[in-house]
């Protein structure tokens, strides 16, 4: 049987005496929305980077495609199929949409110097990079300065970016952060479609995008993971009530 494209065993990660990721256990299924949610500094974001390769952990194991990449750096993980989109804007406003999507398939391609230069005639790189516009509705835009869009186009570009790494994991943290109500509307139509491109690892704080979104929702607890189900499911969970939601009615 194939393995799933994600699979974490055992992740541990302490910071001095602070243990932030205890034991946790995920596996992301092909073309599934995965929710990620649980309480401010509960360590959601900590797993996110641990799975990057942004931080190592103390003990367990992360897998990707059925290889260890453990000890693998970030870049690494994104030649093995793992991509993600920041929380805090991270493309290049000086640049075009359409520069800034050809960065992100170049660097998946060509990590080497010198390849600027090849990359403004690389009509191959373009397409790619026209292509990923495309599924997130940019394409019309790709000569527009980036300094020139709104900001839930630039949240836009932000996905542009990791789906031109061609993943076949997408971990986003907070991808609605900052957009308004239309906008987020037309941001989760978008996440919904790429199901069909990879397996989506989503941290989220809006529910209504969580339960608009997620096949599967694991909340994290304190570095614990508590439960993992189908969100309605989820919602019902006594430990889940309890743990997570406390006096608050969040749902
Ligand atoms: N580099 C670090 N050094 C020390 N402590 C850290 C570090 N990074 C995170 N922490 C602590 O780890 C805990 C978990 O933080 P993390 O940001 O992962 O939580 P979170 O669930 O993403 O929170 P939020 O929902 O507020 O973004 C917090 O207590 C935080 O202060």
């Amino acid at each position: 049987m194939t393995e799933a494209p994600l699979v974490v065993r055992d992740l541990s990660k302490s910071f001095g005496g602070l243990n932030v990721t205890r034991s946790v256990s995920l596996d992301l299924k092909p073309g599934e929305i995965h929710a990620l949610i649980g309480p401010n500094g509960a360590g959601k974001s900590t797993l996110i980077n641990l799975i990057a390769g942004e931080l190592r952990p103390d003990s367990g194991a992360i897998r990707l495609n059925g290889v260890d990449v453990t000890g693998l750096h970030s870049e690494q993980r994104v030649r093995s199929g793992l991509a993600r989109s920041f929380q805090v804007s991270s493309v290049l406003k000086d640049f075009t949409v359409l520069e800034n999507a050809l960065l992100a398939v170049v660097g998946r391609r060509q990590p080497a110097l010198n390849w600027w230069r090849s990359t403004l005639s690389d009509t191959q790189g373009v397409e790619e990079a026209m292509a990923a516009l495309e599924k997130v509705g940019l394409a019309r835009r790709a000569n527009a300065k980036v300094a020139t869009l709104s900001y839930g186009e630039r949240r836009h570009l932000e996905l542009a970016m990791a789906l031109a790494l061609k993943p076949k994991v997408l971990l986003l943290d907070e991808p609605m952060a900052g957009v308004g109500t239309e906008e987020g509307h037309e941001l989760t139509e978008l996440v919904s479609n790429l199901r069909t491109d990879c397996a989506i690892l989503l941290v989220e704080h809006d529910m209504d995008v969580v339960f608009a979104l997620a096949d599967r929702v694991s909340v994290l607890v304190e570095g614990r993971m508590i439960a993992t189900g189908a969100p309605a499911e989820v919602r019902e969970m006594e430990s889940v009530q309890h743990a997570y939601f406390g006096t608050e009615d969040v749902w």
